[in-house]
């Protein structure tokens, strides 16, 4: 049986590396890229089409941060195809972020300097906004699109004759000091980043407590991978000037995976898994030796299960407010034609 797999945030970064890793593991893949800018997807299917020409790689219209996208994506995803066994959330924004030098320097001369360099904790901030439905955006985009797109295709993940897997882009940034149950969406501070980041840890276990038989899911941290991403936080020009001192970083942090095929290191080996293998409380971090091997290593996860149970509550109390606000959207529209 062929094996169905979409991927969102297809179209650059370490999604884009997974999907060229994954059509040159099994040729017979399905493989449907969800992304925002058609032009790009298609420049992209045609791009990994090269390499393999009889792939079967399909394209779907996917804005993860508009709700309305999300319900339609799915709809059109459910008609196409009738199975889904590996479902990779890898879209994700970090928007305004900014860098506290101070912090940073003096985290150079503490015990904490590894720390510090592989999570980025502390030393980075964002800045977020509104959007018109009324959630926060890096909320939307990072979770809460994403949960949605889980809910709305819960029946193809939740099969009798096999099991399948949704995989979530974490990252070791997502801090449990960033995130509040009362707060979910990180509308008082600014590190919302974290805060979605630690949402879909959390969310991640929930699924895995709560959904049916057959759908199980699992977390990854692609480590520090040099993308749109990180080029936000500081200029490309000056990533690749620092890049000696960063594959020297390398030796006493193996989380500066650096390159988006590194990074794209365990969402390659989940696919190779058999789901109910997988640990529910551990994160899969993709790692890069000092020699430049890549492995993926589990660590368990600083979460716990009433945590993850009440933010599944608190999110399916926000999904039924914003399915309304979207039928009342489409009933004022029809009532204005
Ligand atoms: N780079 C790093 O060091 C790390 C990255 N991560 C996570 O990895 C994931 C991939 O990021 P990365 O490859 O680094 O960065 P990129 O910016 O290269 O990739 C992000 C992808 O998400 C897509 N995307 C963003 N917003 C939306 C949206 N509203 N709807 C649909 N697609 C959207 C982007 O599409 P478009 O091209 O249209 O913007 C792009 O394809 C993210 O979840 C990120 O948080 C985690 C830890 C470290
Ligand atoms: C000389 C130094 C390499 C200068 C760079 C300092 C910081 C800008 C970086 C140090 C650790 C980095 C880091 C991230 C962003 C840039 C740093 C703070 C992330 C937070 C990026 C996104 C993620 O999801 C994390 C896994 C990264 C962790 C490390």
């Amino acid at each position: 049986m062929k094996k169905v797999v979409l991927v969102t945030g297809a179209n650059s970064g370490i999604g884009l590396a997974l999907c060229a890793h994954l059509l040159s593991q099994d040729a017979q893949l399905q493989l449907c890229l969800a992304c925002r800018n058609m032009q790009r997807a298609e420049a992209v299917r045609q791009a990994l089409l090269v390499s393999r020409p009889r792939a079967q790689v399909t394209l779907l219209h996917l804005d993860v941060g508009n709700m309305h996208s999300v319900l339609r994506a799915a709809e059109e995803f459910k008609q196409k195809c009738n199975r889904l066994d590996y479902l990779y959330l890898s879209a994700g924004i970090m928007p305004n972020p900014r860098v506290d030098h101070k912090a940073f320097y003096k985290g150079l001369f503490s015990i904490n300097v590894v720390c510090m360099f592989a999570t980025g904790e502390g030393i980075l901030t964002q800045e977020d906004k509104v959007i018109p439905i009324g959630l926060q955006e890096v909320f939307a985009t990072n979770l809460f699109g994403h949960f949605l797109l889980v809910k709305e295709l819960e029946h193809l993940l939740c099969q009798m004759d096999h099991n399948s897997l949704v995989i979530w882009t974490s990252s070791s940034n997502a801090q449990r000091s960033a995130f509040s149950l009362d707060d979910i969406q990180h509308q008082k501070s600014h590190e919302p980043y974290s805060s979605s980041k630690y949402g879909s840890d959390l969310l991640s276990l929930a699924l895995n407590l709560i959904c049916s038989q057959g759908l199980y899911s699992s977390v990854i941290c692609p480590g520090l991978v040099m993308t749109n991403l990180t080029y936000g936080i500081l200029p490309s020009f000056f990533w690749t000037l620092i890049m000696p001192i960063m594959w020297l970083i390398r030796i006493f942090t193996n989380t500066f995976t650096l390159s988006p095929y590194n990074g794209a290191e365990a969402l390659f080996w989940l696919f190779m898994q058999k789901p109910e293998s997988l640990d529910p409380m551990a994160k899969y971090h993709s790692l890069t030796s000092g020699l430049g091997n890549n492995y993926t290593q589990p660590h368990k996860m600083d979460n716990d299960e009433n945590m993850s149970e009440a933010l599944y509550v608190k999110l399916l109390e926000l999904e039924d407010t914003v399915r309304k606000k979207l039928r009342d959207e489409d009933l004022y529209i029809k009532t204005k034609n």
